[in-house]
């Protein structure tokens, strides 16, 4: 390989030593005359030196990486190197390893079966949580934060998804097994009359007369507060239920609390607290804000034993996938 052009500027170590010759780019060395020891005498490459300056720094820029581009080297290494390198054991792995030891962590979820208008659930087994509320304040999206599977139940930006009841199986660790209904949404202006009486004559049925509904967590979004449909579903759980069937718990649940602030979501909660005599609860499918107390409480009601005290394991917040639409 043939040398590299440059000047060898003349070091402060090598004091005292020759400085070497230079090179031509073109390969002829350079005698300067001052090197000679002698006169200059004819025949002597008296040639002034190239002006290296420019060309050197050209070579030196294709051949050798400048410090900035060795910093920027450097800096890649290293980002290459931690990418690789295995991350730290610590807070993380304590929680997960908290986590999976975690008696009430949802083991197992699934689909079981649906009812349309005209047909029925397969008959009653086990207790069951049933989730009401207008459309598109969150119902499918929590029942899938609460067991915690992203894709279990079908959510969806736009009201109206959810359009026959549908029932889940979600299973802790510790054994305790649940029924979850998902209900269609109420207060959707765009369905017909009669799809709405249609729903409506279903959910009412299914409210009335499932013998092993323990709870009915009824859902409002924090930034609506309560209308009028909620306070109807209310009076109608607590008068119309037969009395021979087991007595319902009605859970209230201030949803999509993510999207007001904190002191915000606070006053909503306690406007409804007070409008219902209820414990109202705070909810977030977002940051999973609210879940650990509310699988608590429903764990509470269907169980009938007291919870205990929930360890601080870090919630993992599935994504919304969906652009939800404000509120009309
Ligand atoms: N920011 C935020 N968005 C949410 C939250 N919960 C649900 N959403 C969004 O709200 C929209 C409606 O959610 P769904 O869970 O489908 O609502 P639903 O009550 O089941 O609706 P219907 O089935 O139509 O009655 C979706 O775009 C969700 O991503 C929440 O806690 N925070
Ligand atoms: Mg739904």
């Amino acid at each position: 390989m043939r040398g590299l052009p440059g000047p060898r500027r003349h070091h402060p170590l090598r004091a005292g030593r020759r400085p070497l010759p230079s090179r031509h780019p073109a390969g002829r060395q350079l005698r300067p005359a001052v090197h000679l020891g002698r006169p200059a005498r004819h025949g002597d490459l008296l040639l002034p030196l190239p002006p290296l300056a420019l060309p050197v720094r050209r070579v030196q820029a294709d051949v050798q990486p400048g410090i900035d581009a060795v910093n920027d080297q450097s800096k890649t290494a290293k980002k290459k190197k931690s990418a690789a390198a295995p991350k730290p054991k610590g807070a993380p792995a304590e929680a997960k390893k908290k986590k999976s030891l975690d008696p009430r962590q949802i083991v197992h979820a699934d689909f079981l079966a649906a009812a349309a208008p005209g047909s029925s659930l397969p008959a009653p087994t086990m207790a069951e949580i049933a989730f009401a509320g207008r459309s598109n304040v969150g119902k499918s999206s929590l029942i899938n934060t609460l067991v915690e599977r992203k894709g279990l139940v079908r959510t969806g930006a736009t009201p109206g998804v959810t359009r026959q009841i549908n029932l889940f199986e979600a299973r802790a660790r510790d054994g305790a097994t649940f029924h979850l209904i998902d209900l269609p949404g109420y207060g959707y202006a765009r369905r017909s009359k009669a799809e709405r009486t249609a729903w409506g004559d279903l959910i009412e049925g299914y409210l009335r007369s499932r013998v092993t509904l323990a709870a009915l967590v009824i859902l409002v979004d924090a930034r609506r507060g309560l209308e009028e449909d909620d306070l109807e579903l209310i009076q109608f759980v607590e008068e119309a239920r037969d009395v021979q069937r087991r007595p319902v718990e009605v859970v209230i649940v201030a949803t999509k609390i993510d999207k007001i602030g904190r002191s915000a979501s606070r006053s909503a909660t306690a406007a409804m607290a007070k409008r219902t005599g209820r414990k109202v609860l705070g909810f977030s499918s977002v940051t999973a804000e609210g879940r650990a107390e509310l699988w608590a409480l429903l764990r509470k009601v269907t169980l009938g034993a007291p919870e205990a005290a929930p360890e601080a394991a870090p919630e993992a917040a599935p994504e919304a996938k969906d652009v939800e639409p404000e509120p009309s």
